[in-house]
C-alpha cells in the first residue's frame, strides 16, 4: 500500500448534504482542465496570438497559466472575438529564464512544463506541493536528457528540479515507460513541433494508463496544424511521432470538465432523479465521456439533446466489474456509487492511482471503510461489497476527488463530514455551490 498525503493543518469539516429526495437540476459545469492546459501550452509555443474562451479557472490551470507568464507568455483577460466574455488572449513571446514555476499538485503543469523550460534561454526552477515530489517524472526527465536537455535534479527523478533552458532542443527518438502516468506521452508530444527534429516518442511499459487524454493531446497538436502520427493514424503500436513546424494560434471554446460532471450525475442516479449538463460535446476526447456507458451499467439512463446531457437515475444503483485503466480519474466517484449499490464492484486496471494526488486505492478503502464500509484493495485496483454506511468523518488528503466522492455518499448517508472541502479548488472551486445549488433546485 502506498503512502497518503495527509494535510497537516486542521482543516475545517464541511457537512455533506443529505438529499431529502430526488434531484432535479441543471448544472453549468466549468471547462476542462485537461483541455484548459493543453491549450494554454500550445498557445503559448505557437507562432500567432490566440483566444481560449471559458477556460477553467482553478487551482491547477491558475498554476499552469502563471507560469507560462513567469517564462514570458501574455496571458490577458479578454473579450472574445464573437462578443463572449470570460476568455484569455495568449500572446506567444520569446521564452526566458531564469524564472520559478510552482506546479502545486498539478500533475499537467508538472509534466507539460519542463519540455517547455528547456526551449527557454535561461535556469527554470520547479517546486511544488510535499505530494508533487512523490509523484513520478522519470520519464519525462529521462527523455528530455536524452532529447537534450539539461536537468538538475536530486537523483531521485522527481521534483524538485531545474531544466537550463539552451534556446533551443535537439528532439529526435526517445524511449519512455509511461506505465506510471500518461502524461509523460503528453508532454512529450504538446512542446515537439518546437524541437529541431521534432520527437519520436516509443513507449516501452507493460500498461498504458489514460489513452484519451493522449488522444486528446494528439487532436489538440493537429488543431493548432502540428503534424502528428499515432498508432491508429496507421503507425507503429506505442509510437507517436510529430513533425517539427510552427502552431496556429486559435480561437478554442473549452468544453465543460466532463470528470467534474461526474458528481452531479452520480447524485442523479443514487436519488433517483434527474441532472441535465448543458454543452455536453456530441463527439469528445474526455474520458469522462465514458460514464454515459458506465453510470447507464450502474442503473442510469441518459440521452443527449439539444439541452445538453439529459442523466436519470431509475431508484435502483447496481454494482459494476470494469477496467478503469483508461478513465482513471473517474475511479473515485465510481467507487462512492458503487458502496450504495445492490450488489458488489470490482474496479481494476487503476495501479497507478496509488501515485495520483494520494494513494487513492488506500484513501477510498479507508474512508469508506470508516463509514461502515467493506472495500478491500487489490494489486490493481478495488473490490467494493455495499454495507449499510452511517456518517463519519470523510477525510480527502488534498485530493478532489476525494471531496466530491464524499459528497456522493454524503447524498445517501446522513452525517457525513467531509474534510478541507476547499481542495476541490485544484479543478472545481465553486464545487460546494454547485451542490447546494443541485439540491436547492
Ligand atoms: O493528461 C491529462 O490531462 C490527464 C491524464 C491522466 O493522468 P495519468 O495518466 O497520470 O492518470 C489523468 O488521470 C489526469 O487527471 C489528467
Ligand atoms: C489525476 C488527476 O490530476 P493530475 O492532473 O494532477 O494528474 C486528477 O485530476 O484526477
Amino acid at each position: 500500500m502506498g503512502r497518503m498525503t495527509v494535510n497537516p493543518a486542521p482543516t475545517a469539516l464541511w457537512p455533506a448534504p443529505h438529499a431529502s429526495g430526488a434531484v432535479d437540476a441543471t448544472v453549468h459545469v466549468p471547462g476542462s482542465k485537461s483541455v484548459t492546459n493543453r491549450a494554454l501550452v500550445l498557445a503559448a509555443l505557437a507562432s500567432e496570438p490566440g483566444w481560449l474562451r471559458r477556460p477553467l479557472r482553478s487551482r491547477d490551470t491558475l498554476l499552469m497559466a502563471g507560469a507560462l507568464r513567469a517564462l514570458g507568455v501574455g496571458i490577458e483577460e479578454g473579450v472574445g472575438p464573437d462578443g463572449s466574455g470570460e476568455s484569455w488572449r495568449v500572446i506567444p513571446a520569446a521564452l526566458h529564464g531564469p524564472a520559478t514555476v510552482d506546479v502545486g499538485n498539478a500533475g499537467t503543469v508538472m509534466r507539460f512544463l519542463p519540455p517547455v523550460a528547456a526551449l527557454t534561454d535561461g535556469p527554470v526552477r520547479f517546486d511544488g506541493d510535499p505530494r508533487s515530489y512523490e509523484r513520478p517524472l522519470s520519464g519525462v526527465i529521462d527523455a528530455l536528457r536524452v532529447l537534450g536537455a539539461r536537468i538538475d535534479d536530486d537523483g531521485r527523478g522527481a521534483l524538485p528540479l531545474t531544466v537550463h533552458g539552451g534556446g533551443a532542443l535537439d528532439g529526435g527518438p526517445v524511449s519512455v515507460d509511461a506505465s506510471s502516468s500518461s502524461q509523460f506521452v503528453s508532454a512529450l508530444l504538446l512542446s515537439a513541433p518546437r524541437f529541431n527534429q521534432g520527437v519520436e516518442v516509443r513507449h516501452t511499459g507493460a500498461t498504458l494508463p489514460s489513452m484519451p487524454h493522449i488522444r486528446m493531446t494528439v487532436d489538440m497538436l493537429r488543431a493548432v496544424g502540428a503534424q502528428v502520427d499515432t498508432p491508429e493514424s496507421g503507425g507503429e503500436p506505442g509510437v507517436w511521432r510529430v513533425t517539427p513546424g510552427a502552431l496556429l494560434g486559435r480561437d478554442l471554446t473549452v468544453e465543460p470538465d466532463l470528470s467534474n460532471a461526474q458528481p452531479f450525475l452520480a447524485a442523479a442516479l443514487v436519488t433517483g432523479g434527474k441532472v441535465v449538463i448543458p454543452d455536453w460535446p456530441a463527439r469528445t476526447t474526455q474520458p469522462g465521456d465514458r460514464l454515459r456507458e458506465i453510470f447507464t451499467e450502474m442503473g442510469g439512463s441518459c440521452e443527449l439533446t439539444e439541452r445538453g446531457l439529459e442523466f436519470t437515475g431509475s431508484g435502483a444503483v447496481h454494482g459494476i466489474d470494469v477496467d478503469l485503466g483508461e478513465v482513471g480519474e473517474l475511479t473515485p466517484g465510481i467507487a462512492a456509487v458503487a458502496a450504495l449499490a445492490d450488489s458488489p464492484s470490482t474496479l481494476r486496471g487503476v495501479a497507478h492511482l496509488r501515485l495520483h494526488e494520494t494513494d487513492r486505492l488506500a484513501a477510498l478503502t479507508k474512508e469508506i471503510n470508516e463509514l461502515g464500509g467493506d472495500v478491500t484493495e487489490t494489486a490493481d485496483g478495488l473490490h467494493i461489497r455495499p454495507r449499510r454506511l452511517h456518517g463519519g468523518v470523510f477525510h480527502t488528503y488534498d485530493d478532489h476527488r476525494m471531496a466530491t466522492a464524499g459528497a456522493i455518499i454524503g447524498l445517501a448517508v446522513d452525517g457525513v463530514q467531509i474534510e478541507n472541502v476547499a481542495t476541490t479548488a485544484k479543478t472545481l472551486p465553486d464545487f460546494p455551490e454547485l451542490w447546494t445549488g443541485m439540491l436547492g433546485d
